[in-house]
C-alpha cells in the first residue's frame, strides 16, 4: 500500500474510509458505443482493435466491461468517435436520471463531459430533449466542447460560468417542435454541429417580452444554432425536467488518479486536495450546487447529486442537510446499483434515513470510488 502524508491519512480515518481500496489494482474498464455513429463497428473487430473481449452490461445497452489493462484511447474506434470510455460507476448517475426522449436536461459541474455526453446518449435523435451542460473553467468547458463535436452531438449547449447562480432555464426554441407543428428536426433541431460555435461570454441585450426581468440573455460558449439563439425565457413552464450535480469534490474516490501522486509527489497532492481552506470552502459549494439545480428542476423531475469522493462531508451530510431543509424533495433507489454490490452507507450529522444513497468502490463494486445520491422533487 502506498504510505500517504498524515492529512490524507488523517482524511480517509475522519471519513472511515477503507485505505485497502487503493490497494485494487485489477479493476475493469467500460465504453459505450456512440449511437450517432453512422457506421457502427462489428464487435468482433472492436474486441480485435482492443485486444480484449468485451462483455455487456445487463441494463446498459451498448456498455460493455472490457480487461483494465486494455488501452482505450490507442485504438482506431476511439480515434473515430465509435466509442467512448466512462466508468460503470459515472454510467449509474446517468442512468439514474431515468432520462426521456424529451426531457431538457441541467448538467451543472458538466466538464469533461464523459456524462453530459452519455445523457445526450439516452436522449437520442428523435425528441426534442436538450442538454445544458455548466462548468466554471473555460478550459475543462473546452474539452467537453471537443467531444461534443467529436461524438457529432447535437442539441446541447454549454456555459462556462458558476453553477452556484448558473440561472438560464431550459430552452423554449424547441416549442413548436414538441407541439408537433412546423419545422422538422432536420430543418430546426439538428444543425450540423460546425455552425453552432460560439466563444465569447458577451451579454447580448434583447427585448423580452418573457418575465425575465434582466432584459438580457447569456450567450452560450458553445450551442448550435437552434440553441443559442433560444430566448432564455424566465416561466417556471421551462424549469428543467432532470439536474445532475456531479460535484466538484476531493476525488479521492477516482483510485487511479490518487495513485498517480506516488509519481507526481504527494506535496502536490497535499496542496490540491488536503488543504483546509479547500475541503471547507468545498462543502459550502456543493451545498450551493445542489440548492441551486434544486431551484432550476420542475416539480416531479428528478435532481442526482454524485461525486468521486468517499468523503462522508461531501456525500452523506450534503444529502442529510438537503433533505433536512427541502420537504418536497425524496430520495428514490437508484436504479442497477443493487446488481453490482454498493458499500456501507455512513450516518451523516442529519437524522435522516439515507439508505437509499447508493456507494460504489473499488472493493465492493468493482468500479472507481463514487456516491449517487436520486432525488424527486414531489409536486405540490
Ligand atoms: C467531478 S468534475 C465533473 C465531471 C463531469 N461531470 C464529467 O462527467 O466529466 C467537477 C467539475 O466541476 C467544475 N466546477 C467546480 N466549481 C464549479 C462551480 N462553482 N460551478 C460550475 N462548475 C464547477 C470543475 O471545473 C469540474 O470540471
Amino acid at each position: 500500500m502506498p504510505v500517504f502524508p498524515p492529512s490524507f491519512q488523517k482524511f480517509l480515518k475522519e471519513n472511515e474510509i477503507d485505505p485497502a481500496v487503493y490497494e485494487i489494482k485489477d479493476l475493469p474498464r467500460y465504453i459505450r458505443i456512440n449511437p450517432r455513429d453512422r457506421n457502427p463497428i462489428d464487435r468482433n473487430e472492436l474486441e480485435l482493435q482492443l485486444g480484449t473481449m468485451l462483455y455487456s452490461v445487463p441494463g446498459l445497452d451498448g456498455f460493455f466491461r472490457l480487461d483494465g489493462k486494455a488501452k482505450i484511447v490507442g485504438c482506431q474506434a476511439y480515434k473515430d468517435g465509435k466509442i467512448y470510455g466512462i466508468d460503470l460507476s459515472s454510467a449509474i448517475a446517468v442512468y439514474a436520471l431515468d432520462l426521456k426522449k424529451d426531457d431538457h436536461v441541467l448538467d451543472l459541474c458538466c466538464a469533461p463531459g464523459a456524462k453530459l455526453c452519455m445523457i445526450s446518449d439516452f436522449l437520442g435523435t428523435n425528441g426534442t430533449g436538450t442538454v445544458t451542460g455548466v462548468d466554471i473553467s473555460k478550459h475543462r468547458a473546452a474539452t467537453c466542447r471537443s467531444l461534443l463535436k467529436k461524438y457529432r452531438i447535437g442539441r446541447a449547449r454549454l456555459f462556462v460560468t458558476d453553477g452556484t447562480t448558473f440561472g438560464v432555464r431550459a430552452p423554449s426554441f424547441l416549442d413548436p417542435l414538441r407541439q408537433g407543428e412546423g419545422n422538422t428536426m432536420r430543418s430546426s433541431g439538428q444543425n450540423r454541429l460546425g455552425e453552432g460555435l460560439s466563444e465569447d461570454l458577451t451579454v447580448l441585450a434583447v427585448d423580452s417580452d418573457n418575465g425575465h426581468n434582466s432584459a438580457s440573455i447569456i450567450k452560450p460558449f458553445w450551442a448550435p444554432k437552434t440553441l443559442r439563439n433560444d430566448p432564455q425565457k424566465a416561466k417556471d413552464e421551462y424549469l428543467y425536467d432532470k439536474v445532475l450535480v456531479d460535484a466538484e469534490c476531493t476525488h479521492d474516490g477516482s483510485v487511479t488518479h490518487i495513485l498517480k501522486y506516488e509519481k507526481w509527489g504527494w506535496d502536490a497532492f497535499e496542496k490540491n486536495f488536503m488543504n483546509l481552506d479547500r475541503t471547507e470552502s468545498l462543502w459550502d459549494l456543493q451545498r450551493q450546487l445542489i440548492t441551486n439545480g434544486w431551484s432550476l428542476l420542475k416539480p416531479g423531475g428528478i435532481l442526482v447529486y454524485s461525486t468521486c469522493s468517499l468523503s462522508r462531508q461531501q456525500n452523506e451530510d450534503v444529502i442529510g442537510w438537503f433533505l433536512s431543509k427541502y420537504n418536497h424533495a425524496q430520495l428514490e433507489e437508484v436504479p442497477l446499483a443493487a446488481q453490482l454490490g454498493t458499500a456501507r452507507i455512513r450516518r451523516s450529522q442529519y437524522d435522516i434515513d439515507l439508505s437509499m444513497t447508493v456507494r460504489l468502490d473499488p472493493i465492493c463494486s468493482k468500479t472507481s470510488g463514487f456516491f449517487v445520491a436520486k432525488i424527486r422533487k414531489s409536486v405540490v
